[in-house]
């Protein structure tokens, strides 16, 4: 019986074009001043000594790591660095109220369909529990953060990693059989049920013909009483 649904976002829940068309270009055209305004947070300074890590260059100027950090967004690499910071910077953007996080009309409906059938929700994305919590919080569809028990970033690992549904799993403290993993990702699917976990596709575009997971357009399809 699954008894917990962990959910993806970009391509899941929410439109990748939120992400890609608007996220990613409020972080881009604000990361520099941003940056150099907070360098000296320890928030922001530790973000900036992960990017200067995973670039290989200790010695980086600040310029250098900022330089950096606009060609991780560009590539869409997701570097915990960069997702940190993005989700700092991405914060001013909800709370003034020039953008709410997208949600597919299909999803609040469900999560509240899950949760009275006892399912507890979680989320795990790329993108930082922080960025996470500000999605749900300030979403199309108003605050949903009560709605989940947990949420979970790269700090578990990466989503394409088999141990990081481990780590998860051990975590929440279901058995992996006991789980059901969301995402339009195969890749990551493989790693969740390499890992023993239920897996579903969700297709909000293009059918994947190299998938091998079960798909489903949208969360009213998802019944997960007959898993
Ligand atoms: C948490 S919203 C921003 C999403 C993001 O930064 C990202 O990289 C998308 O990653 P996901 O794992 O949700 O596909
Ligand atoms: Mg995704």
């Amino acid at each position: 019986m699954i008894r917990a649904i962990v959910t993806d976002i970009e391509g899941t829940t929410s439109d990748i074009r939120f992400v890609h068309n608007v996220l990613f270009p409020y972080a881009r055209q604000h990361l520099t001043a941003f940056v150099r305004e907070h360098q000296d947070d320890a928030p922001v300074a530790a973000a900036l000594a992960a990017v200067r890590e995973e670039s290989g260059a200790a010695q980086a100027s600040l310029d250098e790591v900022i330089a950096t950090l606009l060609s991780y967004i560009d590539q869409d690499r997701k570097s915990p660095g960069l997702k940190a910071l993005q989700g700092m910077i991405w914060r001013d953007g909800y709370v003034s109220g020039q953008f709410t996080g997208h949600l597919y009309p299909d999803v609040l409906p469900a999560f509240e369909r899950w949760q009275q059938q006892g399912k507890a929700l979680y989320v795990y994305s790329s993108g930082s529990v922080a960025a996470q919590k500000l999605l749900f919080g300030y979403s199309d569809e108003g605050d949903l953060t009560s709605l989940f028990s947990g949420y979970f970033d790269t700090g578990v690992g990466a989503k394409r990693e088999t141990q990081s549904y481990r780590n998860i799993a051990q975590q929440i403290g279901y058995a992996p059989s006991e789980l059901l993993f969301l995402s339009d990702i195969h890749q990551e699917l493989d790693a969740a049920a390499e890992a023993g976990w239920h897996t579903l596709q969700l297709i909000r575009g293009e059918a994947d013909s190299e998938s091998r997971h079960r798909q489903v357009n949208d969360f009213s399809q998802i019944n997960p009483e007959s898993i």
